[in-house]
């Protein structure tokens, strides 16, 4: 699949739109279809205009959203004249109707990227009421260079998702770095403990994907009959601790996300 014909802006290329860019460009796409605005005037990937104002006189096939949600306001009546043929956001929350109401555009595209895309493994989530082709096409040519990228038809499951795997790569994280300071305490050095925690959730991780059982079976799998991992099981199973603790997780990260949809709309 090749990517879509640019121009392509990207108006905001901090931590996510800038990681997205990149594997973008790692896979082919042409620098030269890319312009980035920030308000710094970040220093862009070479052969990427980078620019501090937009241009004067052009505009872009696909404009990119790649700021926070609570500075759309403000962005926004600057982009109102730029009419291009799709209007991608990343930003959490913001509905699509929030979006065309801003900003004029052919169609509107939702994607909710995570992380990892900066090294093709990430999740990056599609919504449009777009029913065009070409629209549709475009969108998946950009998503899928950077991993999963599953089109999610109802946009009132797009927070839900958001929560997951938008904002799911911090939990994993938070995951390790607690695996290895319990290691840690029992004595393991941070070095080791970092490095062991690292290794197995990526074995863990890979494991599960091309298993034939889902993970709540594989776990079981490791816990030998009286064995050790039971008892640790017992732990985290103990009154559903993690599985209350995740979707207290999720759930702040959800409302959250609907907090920030009703401020855009205001
Ligand atoms: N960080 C993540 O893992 C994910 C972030 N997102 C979304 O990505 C968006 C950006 O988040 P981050 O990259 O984490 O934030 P960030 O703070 O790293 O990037 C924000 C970018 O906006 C630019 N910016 C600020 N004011 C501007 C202006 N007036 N005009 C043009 N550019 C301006 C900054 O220079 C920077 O490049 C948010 O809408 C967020 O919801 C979505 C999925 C995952
Ligand atoms: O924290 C945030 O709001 C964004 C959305 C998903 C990940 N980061």
């Amino acid at each position: 699949m090749t990517f879509p014909v640019g121009p392509i802006w990207l108006v905001g290329c901090g931590n996510m739109a800038g990681a997205m860019l990149r594997r973008w460009l790692s896979e082919g796409l042409d620098p030269a279809q890319v312009t980035v605005i920030t308000r710094s005037g970040t220093r862009a990937p070479e052969g990427v205009r980078s620019l501090t104002a937009l241009p004067v006189d052009e505009t872009p096939a696909i404009l990119m959203l790649g700021f926070k949600p609570q500075q759309l306001g403000d962005i926004a009546p600057t982009l109102a004249h730029l009419n291009p043929a799709i209007l991608l956001s990343i930003l959490a929350g913001v509905e699509e109707q929030t979006l065309a109401s801003h900003i004029p555009a052919g169609a509107v595209v939702r994607m909710m990227p995570n992380l990892p895309v900066a090294i093709g493994q990430g999740v990056t989530a599609l919504y449009t009421r777009s029913t065009d082709a070409v629209v549709r096409d475009a969108a998946e040519a950009l998503a899928r260079p950077l991993g999963l990228a599953p089109w999610v038809e109802d946009e009132g499951r797009f927070d839900a998702v958001t929560a997951l795997a938008g904002c799911g790569p911090a939990f994993v994280f938070r995951f390790i770095d607690a695996l290895a300071q319990a290691g840690v305490g029992l004595g393991l050095s941070p070095e080791l403990a970092q490095q062991l925690a690292l290794a197995t959730v990526d074995g863990a991780g890979a494991m599960a994907i091309g298993a034939d059982a889902p993970p709540a079976v594989l776990a079981d799998r490791v816990a030998s009959p009286g064995g050790s991992t039971r008892e640790g099981l017992n732990v985290l199973d103990a009154e559903d601790a993690l599985k209350r603790l995740m979707a207290e997780t999720l759930t702040a990260a959800e409302r959250r996300n609907r907090e920030m949809a009703a401020a855009a709309r205001r």
